[in-house]
């Protein structure tokens, strides 16, 4: 099944103003049910403003974007996706397990179904002995988790982060790349992650989506194929062997196959997303 499908998005904000910007641009991408996939680009190149676009936060100039096969705003309506961004964005006043409940008291979810979901959500992200906790007594990166929690709650279709792991130090981000990871197995949930950290996205990813600079176009889509990860795969050839291509991507540079030795010359090869 199909999680996410755009098709000819773009996206131009202030149009027809003297402070017009050209955001995105012929955005084609699929994400299927389950896959997790990374959007890695430059500074500006829109990879926000994509992702704001599939949660229906703003609305695309033209194309078409399907979210569960619905239009966004249905999918929105009918809470198939969770959110989190760089910032935790908690209520200081609400403790960890009324945080991660709140989605559920948006949805009218009976209040002991809450409590349920909101227990195992915490317990799946490691901090079953933090719900009274206030997210001021947490650290940086439990405060992260509750958001992940939060956004898992409502067991959506779809999660979408945007630089989760941005302020984190890197042993904590490694740890909860692993978690996010056994998280979205256990649940099945397909996820669309904005990083600038190509590890990160190599790691993480079944596709690593690479966008150009302004106006923002998909110009490569990198499939990892690194089996299940563990403290190994950092470690392994294929990863490296992964980091290289989206590297190489990300400065308009094909990786040299064997038919086409001065491949490396072509600074502007150009793959459409699928
Ligand atoms: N609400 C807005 N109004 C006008 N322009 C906007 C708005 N939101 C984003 N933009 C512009 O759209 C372009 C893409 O921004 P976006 O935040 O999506 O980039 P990004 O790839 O996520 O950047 P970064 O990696 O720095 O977070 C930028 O030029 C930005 O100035």
């Amino acid at each position: 099944m199909t999680a996410v499908a755009l098709s000819g998005v773009g996206k131009v904000f202030n149009a027809g103003r003297a402070d017009q910007v050209v955001a995105l641009t012929g955005v084609d991408l699929t994400v299927d049910s389950g896959q997790f996939v990374s959007l890695i680009g430059p500074s500006g190149c829109g990879k926000s403003t994509l992702l704001r676009l599939v949660a229906d936060l703003i609305q695309p100039t033209s194309g078409t974007l399907t979210v569960a096969g619905k239009p966004a705003r249905k999918a929105r309506l009918d809470q198939e996706y969770g959110i989190a961004f760089q910032q935790a964005g908690l209520f200081e006043w609400r403790t960890v397990l009324r945080n991660v409940e709140l989605p559920l008291e948006l949805r009218g979810t009976g209040r002991r179904e809450r409590k349920r979901r909101a227990e195992e959500m915490l317990e799946l992200v490691g901090l079953a002995d933090f719900t009274g906790h206030y997210p001021a007594q947490l650290s940086g990166g439990m405060q992260q988790r509750v958001a992940i929690a939060r956004a898992l709650a409502v067991h959506p279709l779809l999660l979408l982060m945007d630089e989760p792991f941005g302020a984190l130090d890197e042993m904590t981000r490694e740890r909860l790349q692993d978690e996010l990871l056994r998280i979205c197995a256990q649940t099945g949930t397909s996820t669309i992650f904005v990083t600038h950290s190509i590890p990160e996205a190599v790691y993480l990813s079944d596709r690593v989506v690479v966008m150009s600079p302004r106006p923002g176009r998909i110009t490569d889509v990198i499939e990892i194929d690194l089996g299940p990860r563990s403290e190994a795969t950092r470690q392994s050839a294929g990863f490296f062997a992964g980091i290289t291509k989206v590297r190489r991507a990300l400065r308009g540079t094909p990786a040299p196959t064997s038919s086409s030795p001065s491949a490396s010359s072509s600074a502007s090869a150009e793959v459409t997303a699928s």
